[in-house]
């Protein structure tokens, strides 16, 4: 018997940061959209907790009891008085790692899911998205997917209704950012940071499928601290504005950059001209709205 689900990556068409509160988070208005680009989270039952990590950039993910996966097969057996799990995890890693682009946070909420479905624990969706906000941030967001606007910490969610697909490119980095520093290199570049509001317009651009309203509202509050840290980014988004984007930004702390094409004719040339810049390790296409953590197969 194993389980496997399929969980998206996101990307966030607004990040509006506040503050630093005295926890060391920092209040956001954090638009959400889920994007057509999975990790798969397969598990099956083994004699005692084990990691296995396939993909690209694989080796950069921890094995141990750190990895998210394996943290979020822990709260959930614990919860349910299962003592450690005993259940090997396979991630198929296919979502960019440090790249700001929540993976690991989607193996996390994957990992959640296909445990509950091997265990038959019937854990609530409630009680699942509890577990995801203790586990990270951003990890309620990948279990639910679609859209959503998260504030507190990026956990509390409402979800958002999308009226069209949105075609999007995304530039890998050379090298990794890390979400800590950047939020660090925030409050020290914006030590008065208002409180964080989401975007009417933005929200108005996703409910009517706009692309062009998309582009005039997408914006990331973290950009400026992501280019401090790693100004080279600068060269990779001049780059994909130059191919044709509609908007080109830093997906979350980054360094992954993420570019809004008109359509996916245009996605598929403004990812040639990235590819060919040289200023970006590998390139991918992806559509969103996409769904949340889904059971594939169960057998
Ligand atoms: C920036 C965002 C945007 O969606 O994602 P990434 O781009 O990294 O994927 C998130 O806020 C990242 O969320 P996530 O990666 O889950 O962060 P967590 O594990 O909860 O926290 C890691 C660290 O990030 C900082 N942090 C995170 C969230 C937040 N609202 N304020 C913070 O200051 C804190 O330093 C915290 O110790
Ligand atoms: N399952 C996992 N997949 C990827 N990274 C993980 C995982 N579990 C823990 N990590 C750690 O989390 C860090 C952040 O990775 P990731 O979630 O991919 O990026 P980001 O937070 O920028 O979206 C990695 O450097 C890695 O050390």
């Amino acid at each position: 018997m194993s389980v496997t689900v399929r969980v998206p990556a996101k990307v966030n068409v607004q990040l509006a940061v506040g503050g630093a509160r005295p926890d060391g988070f920092h209040d956001l208005a954090n638009v959400f959209l889920a994007v057509g680009l999975y990790d798969e989270v397969t598990v099956e039952p083994a004699d005692e907790l084990t990691l296995t990590c396939t993909g690209p950039g694989s080796d950069q993910v921890p094995l141990d009891r750190t990895n998210l996966a394996a943290r979020a097969a822990i709260a959930l057996a614990e919860r349910h008085g299962l003592g450690d799990p005993k259940v090997r995890i396979h991630i198929a890693k296919d979502i960019p790692v440090a790249g700001g682009m929540a993976g690991g946070s989607a193996d996390a909420a994957g990992a959640l899911v296909a445990c509950d479905a091997l265990w038959g624990t019937g854990a609530s969706r409630a009680e699942l998205l509890d577990i995801c906000a203790e586990l990270g941030s951003d990890v309620p967001f990948s279990l639910v997917g679609g859209a959503a606007l998260g504030t507190g910490r990026g956990e509390k969610l409402q979800p958002l209704d999308v009226g069209g697909e949105f075609w999007w490119v995304f530039a890998a980095a050379d090298g990794g950012l890390s979400t800590p520093a950047v939020y660090r290199e925030f409050d020290r570049l914006s030590p008065e940071a208002p409180e964080p509001v989401a975007a009417p317009a933005l929200l108005d651009a996703l409910l009517t499928g706009d692309v062009e309203r998309l582009a005039a509202t997408v914006t990331n509050d973290l950009q400026p601290a992501a280019l401090s840290l790693f100004p080279s980014l600068k060269e990779t988004l001049d780059a994909g504005t130059a191919a044709g984007a509609v908007a080109a930004l830093v997906s979350g702390s980054g360094p992954t950059t993420a570019f809004l094409a008109a359509d996916e004719a245009a996605a598929r040339g403004v990812a040639d001209g990235l590819a060919a810049s040289g200023t970006c390790r590998s390139v991918r296409v992806a559509c969103s709205p996409a769904p949340g953590a889904t059971v594939l197969s169960g057998n």
